[in-house]
Order: C-alpha cells, then sequence, then structure tokens
C-alpha cells in the first residue's frame, strides 16, 4: 500500500517524499507544480501532476493507488498574499481539502496526516504555546488552516476519518539534495542567505521595535528533516489505531530576527548588511512552541535542534544551487 503525498513537490513535502522514500514507504506525489518543483521530487516515488480541487482527477489517482494514508501539504500559504487573496485562500485550502476528504472517504482511506502551523494561534497571551491555548488567528492562512482542522474533525465524526494534525512553527533548514526554493521568497532564513550569497544588498528587518529584548520578533525554527520524522511517527500513530489529534511541532527554544542574522555571518563568514524596516503587518512579537505533547504522545525527539545547524544545512543548499531548482533541471533524485 502506498502514502500519497499530496503537495510532494513543495519545500517541506520533498523533504516527506525524500524521507518515506529512504525507509521504505512505496510513494506517490500529487502536486500541481503553482510553488512546487518537479526535479525536487525523488525519483523512485510516482508523481501524479494536478490539482487537489479536480475532483475527477484525485479519484482517479485514488483508483490507481492503494492509498494508506493522506500526508496533506498542499495549500498556499503566504500570509500577506492570504490578506489580499482571501478567497483565493479558502478556496485553494479549504475547498481543496474538502475534496480530499470527500475522495478519501468514497476510497475508504482512514488516515490522514495534515500541515497546519501556528498562525493558527494568533498572537499568543503567553509563550510557550500549547495546544490548549486559544486559537484566534490573525490573517486568511492561519483561519483557513483551522477550517480546515475543523473539517477534520467532523469526518472523523462522521466518517472516521482519523487525523494527526501537526501545528508546525517555522520550519527551515535542507536535507542533502534538496531544500527551499520559493518565488517569490518571504521567509528570513533563506533571504539572509540569499543575501549572503549577494543576490540582495541587504536583509530588511521588519521592525526593531518589538517588546523583545532587542527589539526585534522572536520565532521558534524546527529544521525540516525534524520536522518530517514527525509525519513518519503520526503515521505510526495512526496505523496503531490511535485517535485524531493536534500537535505543535517547534524548537521550543526562540530567536530573535537580529540573531539569526548574526548566526547566519557566522555560518557563511559573509559581512550580511541589513536595514531596518517598518513593521510587517500581523507579526505576532514571539511565537515558541511548546512541543512536549508531540515529543510524549507521538514519541518525537528532534535531533537537529541548534540554530546553526538548521542555518548551516540551509546554506549549504543554497551555495550549491544559488539559482535553487533551475540549477539543477532534470537531475535524478532518485
Ligand atoms: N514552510 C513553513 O514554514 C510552514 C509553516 C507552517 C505550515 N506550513 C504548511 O506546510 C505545507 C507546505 O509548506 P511549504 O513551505 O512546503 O510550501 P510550498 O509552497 O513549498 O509547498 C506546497 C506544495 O503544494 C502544491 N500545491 C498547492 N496547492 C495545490 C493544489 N491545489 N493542488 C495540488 N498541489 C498544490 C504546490 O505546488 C507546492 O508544491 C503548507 O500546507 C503550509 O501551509 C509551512
Ligand atoms: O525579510 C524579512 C523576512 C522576515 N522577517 C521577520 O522574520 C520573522 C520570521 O518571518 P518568516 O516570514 O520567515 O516566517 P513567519 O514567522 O512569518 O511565518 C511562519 O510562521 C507562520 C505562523 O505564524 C506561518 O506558519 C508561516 O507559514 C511560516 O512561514 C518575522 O518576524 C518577520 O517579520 C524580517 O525581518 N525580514
Amino acid at each position: 500500500m502506498s502514502i500519497l503525498v499530496l503537495g510532494g513537490a513543495g519545500y517541506v513535502g520533498s523533504h516527506a517524499v525524500q524521507a518515506l522514500v529512504e525507509k521504505g514507504y512505496d510513494t506517490a506525489v500529487v502536486d500541481n507544480l503553482v510553488t512546487g518543483h518537479r526535479e525536487a521530487v525523488n525519483g523512485k516515488a510516482r508523481f501524479y501532476e494536478g490539482d487537489i480541487r479536480d475532483q475527477a482527477f484525485l479519484t482517479s489517482v485514488f483508483h490507481q493507488e492503494n492509498v494508506e494514508a493522506v500526508i496533506h501539504f498542499a495549500a498556499s500559504s503566504l500570509v500577506g498574499e492570504s490578506v489580499s487573496e482571501p478567497l483565493e485562500y479558502w478556496d485553494n485550502n479549504v475547498s481543496g481539502t474538502r475534496v480530499v476528504l470527500d475522495v478519501m472517504k468514497e476510497a475508504g482511506v482512514k488516515h490522514i496526516v495534515f500541515s497546519s502551523t501556528a498562525a493558527t494561534y494568533g498572537e499568543p497571551e503567553q509563550v510557550p504555546i500549547t495546544e490548549d491555548m486559544p486559537e484566534r488567528p490573525t490573517n486568511p492562512y492561519g483561519e483557513t488552516k483551522l477550517a480546515m482542522e475543523k473539517l477534520m474533525r467532523w469526518c472523523d465524526e462522521a466518517y472516521g476519518i482519523r487525523y494527526v494534525s501537526l501545528r508546525y512553527f517555522n520550519v527551515a533548514g535542507a536535507g542533502g539534495s534538496i531544500g527551499e526554493d520559493h518565488d517569490p521568497e518571504t521567509h528570513l532564513i533563506p533571504l539572509v542567505l540569499k543575501t549572503a550569497l549577494g543576490q540582495r544588498e541587504s536583509i530588511s528587518i521588519f521592525g526593531n521595535d518589538y517588546d523583545t529584548p532587542d527589539g526585534t520578533c522572536i520565532r521558534d525554527y524546527v529544521h525540516v528533516e525534524d520536522l518530517i520524522d514527525a509525519h513518519l511517527l503520526a503515521i505510526r500513530y495512526l496505523q496503531e489505531g490511535k485517535g485524531s489529534g493536534i500537535f505543535n511541532l517547534g524548537s521550543s527554544q526562540g530567536f530573535s530576527v537580529k540573531e539569526i542574522i548574526e548566526t547566519s555571518r557566522q555560518v557563511t563568514g559573509e559581512k550580511i548588511q541589513e536595514k531596518v524596516a517598518p513593521r510587517r503587518k500581523g507579526d505576532p512579537a514571539r511565537l515558541i512552541a511548546s512541543s512536549d505533547k508531540a515529543r510524549s504522545v507521538l514519541g518525537w525527539t528532534p535531533t537537529r535542534t541548534t540554530i546553526e545547524r538548521i542555518i548551516s544545512d540551509a546554506w549549504e543548499w543554497h551555495k550549491g544551487h544559488p539559482r535553487g531548482y533551475n540549477d539543477q533541471k532534470g537531475a535524478d533524485l532518485s
């Protein structure tokens, strides 16, 4: 039986596909390549190009694959874009997930592992954030992810489709031949590393007047490979017949924007010019996860936890692929 990875050509999804193949899982991928890269998909996984909202297409994939579990990464995930395009976000994320669950129901597939986000919490009253804290998303992206979680909950009640929703904090790093290549790139670490490569003049610090020790925002960075380990544990958890659940995934440590830039200088040996820019709308001052639940219930033990390791793994990939996947068109990643 196969694991079907929706959005498996994207940054996080392609790392999941690589790990699944390495662990010997029979793996299939669906992706419409809107933000993903065909080159990022391990050659041992079967690839179906198409949109999860296309119910006939997705049904045909389920007819060709004997799907045991779905891992669902396919979504639109830029906070700023979601504020200007809420209808598009609702359509791709919520309507897309509705189709996925409908096709799973028809095919009798009962397990789904889902990419959720810290954005479901909004501005937290305190950190570290635990899963029982209030969910008050401050943008349509977080709102759609919360709606998708709620839809899964009702589908569990109605059809017995059990889910594990993993609320990622800030995913970063890379694993060997694959890495992070978004266009446009909006995430801090790849932008800092592109500055180190000389592709940008400077990195903008979005606000230095936050109520934090150095005035810049604090985030919890988690290595993409540690994050994927949690997905494999989540599949096992569902296979063992355990109940649906929601889990934070972070490192439980916070780093400010300035600390990320300074560590990147040390890792790369480059100067990396910085400049202060206005605050970015909707940015909470501090987001730090408690991942105690993932550790105790799923048995998650992240091992690539230092910020130096996360940044240096990302740096290795960016140095080797200064133009992202354009540097390896046609390469075989098997
Ligand atoms: N990167 C992060 O820091 C982060 C943090 C929290 C949550 N997440 C979530 O993790 C998931 C993966 O994030 P990412 O950074 O890898 O994003 P990404 O954009 O690199 O990957 C998403 C993939 O899904 C595909 N896709 C999107 N809509 C689709 C559709 N309708 N049909 C088929 N394929 C579709 C894209 O082409 C892409 O390959 C997303 O659901 C995102 O919301 C990411
Ligand atoms: O050029 C930049 C880019 C980012 N930042 C700052 O760096 C921090 C991290 O920003 P990212 O864009 O890298 O990540 P976010 O914290 O905004 O977003 C992440 O966390 C969100 C949850 O809040 C969502 O899950 C989202 O998908 C995920 O990428 C923020 O304080 C941001 O203001 C800068 O100062 N300059």
